[in-house]
């Protein structure tokens, strides 16, 4: 895997694992923002909705307050029987129904147990008695039980069977002088009307309910669920808040709360709050006593609904987005400053390696890789200036060798082998140009007496002068060389027979006379061949040295040049 994968998966699994952390740390936090939001928004719900409910009774409990304290009424319910009252009664009972919000009364006399009632539509007119009330019926125990209770104020969701209506029914006590308990007088409010006002007012997500002083519910926008007619009901029948609830824990958390109000004792604003699951779903509950009607306003916050994880998608994709900018400039980043100095500089090493200096352009960052380059520069710079210095002196030294290889070391002369060279040449270029070429064959006369007599070094000496008079008398293109021994051979181009026969005698000539001035006079032999275009380098020097021979055979002292076919052409010098 490249230095870039493993970077580039590095970088994005650190991101990753940030964001996640992030996502976990974001999502508690919101979690707690959003219950104590909840909490406080639940409060405010609770008080808002137990002011709704409050402000549409109030006006009705007091009028039926009102009504209760009606002298009239109260010296008719004494007397029910007594003629005119009767009639008194009644229209008072008719001003006041015009005055309720449901324009409907009833009035039930604990004296005979008769009730009155009328509604909006005057049904009733001049047939207000209605009916007797019966201890035994279920449906009248209402009466009968709010009278044993003596509790001057209560509110009943009962329907009525015998007038075929289902209301919120507004009970009051009415007592004479002595508060001795004589009816009871209230109206009623259309329960679908005041569920749909009050109760089920369409805020999504928030659900309202109120439940009597013993839990029981009594307005809910089910009606399934409330407990009509609750007052007469045993414990254990009846509907009760706990039944909303599916988990056991929630529905003890609901009855504590209940409780915890009632502890309180209607302390003023006082609210409980906590989070109970409906239907599977969080809500957050909202609980508040209403001291004013002995009733409990729950209020249910559908959190999922209220604030849907729906509305977290744009932050999810605001993160997303830019945990890939972020990866985007990382990547930019690493590739600038990181990767592609690297990857440049790897590319460099591995040319340097094979002996290239000459690498391309190294972006340099300003970071330790951008001073890693320049080291680098540096030290392939030193090595290349280096490496060529080297390299010069090996060619310097090669040729120096070259050269010495080809050199005669007593008499600096070139040796058999400098002059094998030259002569191939010669050959070679003979046959090109179509010329001919001359070649000396010189041999010091007597020398190994000279050695004899005069030492070894004395004839070094000898054999040195020597050199130095050749190299005298040939022209400066010619070649002389030191083919071995007291043997000396020149090379003579261009060159024409005539001007190899005057060369010949020039050296035999310079070096008797030289040698003469030096003081050990010596002479040497000379044997001369003219080669034509096509020789081969033996027919030459086998040739040439027949000259020599012939030479030496003839006295010594002397030249003997041959020309092609080996035929001599003069013999020249002294004995
Ligand atoms: N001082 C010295 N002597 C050498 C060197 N190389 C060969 N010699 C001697 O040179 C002598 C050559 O003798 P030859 O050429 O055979 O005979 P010569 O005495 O010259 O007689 P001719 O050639 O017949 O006139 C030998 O005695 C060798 O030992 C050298 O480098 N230095």
């Amino acid at each position: 895997m490249s230095l870039k994968t493993r970077i580039l998966g590095l970088a994005a699994l650190l991101l990753v694992a940030a964001g996640t952390a992030s996502w976990l740390a974001y999502q508690e936090l919101s979690r707690g923002i959003i219950e104590r939001w909840g909490e406080q928004v639940a409060e405010i719900q609770v008080r808002y909705d137990s002011a709704r409910l409050l402000q549409s009774l109030e006006r009705e409990i007091g009028l039926a307050r009102q009504m209760a304290q009606s002298s009239t009424l109260i010296q008719w319910a004494k007397n029910p029987n007594t003629p005119g009252l009767t009639d008194r009664a009644i229209r008072q009972m008719e001003s006041f129904r015009s005055n309720f919000e449901d324009n409907s009364y009833f009035v039930a006399l604990r004296k005979n147990n008769h009730y009155y009632f009328n509604d909006a539509a005057d049904t009733y007119a001049g047939a207000q008695f209605r009916y007797v009330l019966n201890a035994e019926k279920p449906d009248d125990a209402w009466f009968f039980q709010l009278i044993e209770e003596g509790r001057d104020f209560h509110l009943n969701v009962n329907p009525d069977t015998e007038l075929g209506v289902t209301k919120l029914w507004i009970d009051v006590l009415m007592r004479d002088e002595q508060q001795n308990i004589v009816g009871m007088v209230g109206t009623g409010l259309n329960l679908d009307e005041f569920l749909r006002d009050i109760v089920d007012i369409g805020q999504k997500g928030i659900t309202t309910l109120f439940v009597d002083y013993n839990g029981a519910i009594q307005l809910y926008r089910d009606r399934n669920y409330i407990d009509f007619a609750s007052l007469i009901k045993p414990e254990g029948q009846k509907n009760t808040v706990d039944l909303l609830f599916d988990e056991p824990e929630d529905k003890q958390q609901i009855l504590g709360m209940l409780q915890l109000l009632k502890q309180r004792n209607g302390e003023s604003g006082a609210v409980e709050t906590g989070f109970v699951s409906v239907d599977g779903r969080k809500h957050l509950a909202g609980v508040a006593f209403l001291p004013a009607i002995g009733w409990f306003e729950i209020t249910l916050l559908d959190l999922e609904t209220l604030i849907p994880q729906s509305y977290l998608w744009p932050l999810i994709a605001v993160f997303l987005v830019s945990l890939l900018i972020v990866l985007l400039v990382f990547h930019q980043i690493i590739q600038s400053r990181i990767l592609r100095p690297v990857i440049g500089l790897e590319g460099a090493v591995k040319q340097l390696r094979d002996g290239n200096f000459n690498h391309p352009y190294l972006p340099r960052p300003d970071n330790e890789i951008g001073r890693l380059v320049d080291h680098f520069e540096k030290m392939s710079a030193t090595l290349r200036d280096t490496t060529r210095e080297l390299e010069e002196k090996v060619a310097d030294r090669t040729e120096e060798l070259h050269r010495l290889a080809r050199v005669d070391a007593l008499t600096g002369l070139k040796n058999r082998r400098g002059l094998d060279e030259v002569i191939h040449e010669q050959i070679q270029r003979a046959e090109r140009e179509n010329t001919g070429f001359g070649l000396l064959w010189l041999d010091i006369d007597h020398f190994k007496e000279i050695n004899d007599q005069l030492g070894h070094q004395a004839g070094d000496d000898i054999l040195c002068r020597v050199a130095l008079w050749l190299r005298a008398a040939v022209r400066p293109y010619d070649h002389p060389g030191r083919w071995g021994g007291d043997e000396f051979v020149v090379l003579l181009s261009p060159c024409d027979l005539e001007t190899l026969e005057q060369i010949a005698a020039r050296i035999r000539a310079n070096v008797e006379a030289e040698s003469q001035r030096s003081g050990t006079a010596i002479t040497i032999s000379v044997g001369g061949y003219f080669c034509q275009p096509g020789e081969t380098l033996d027919t030459l020097l086998r040739n040439a040295d027949q000259a020599l021979y012939e030479a030496k055979d003839a006295g010594r002292n002397r030249v003997r040049i041959l020309a092609a076919k080996g035929k001599a052409t003069n013999t020249s010098g002294q004995i």
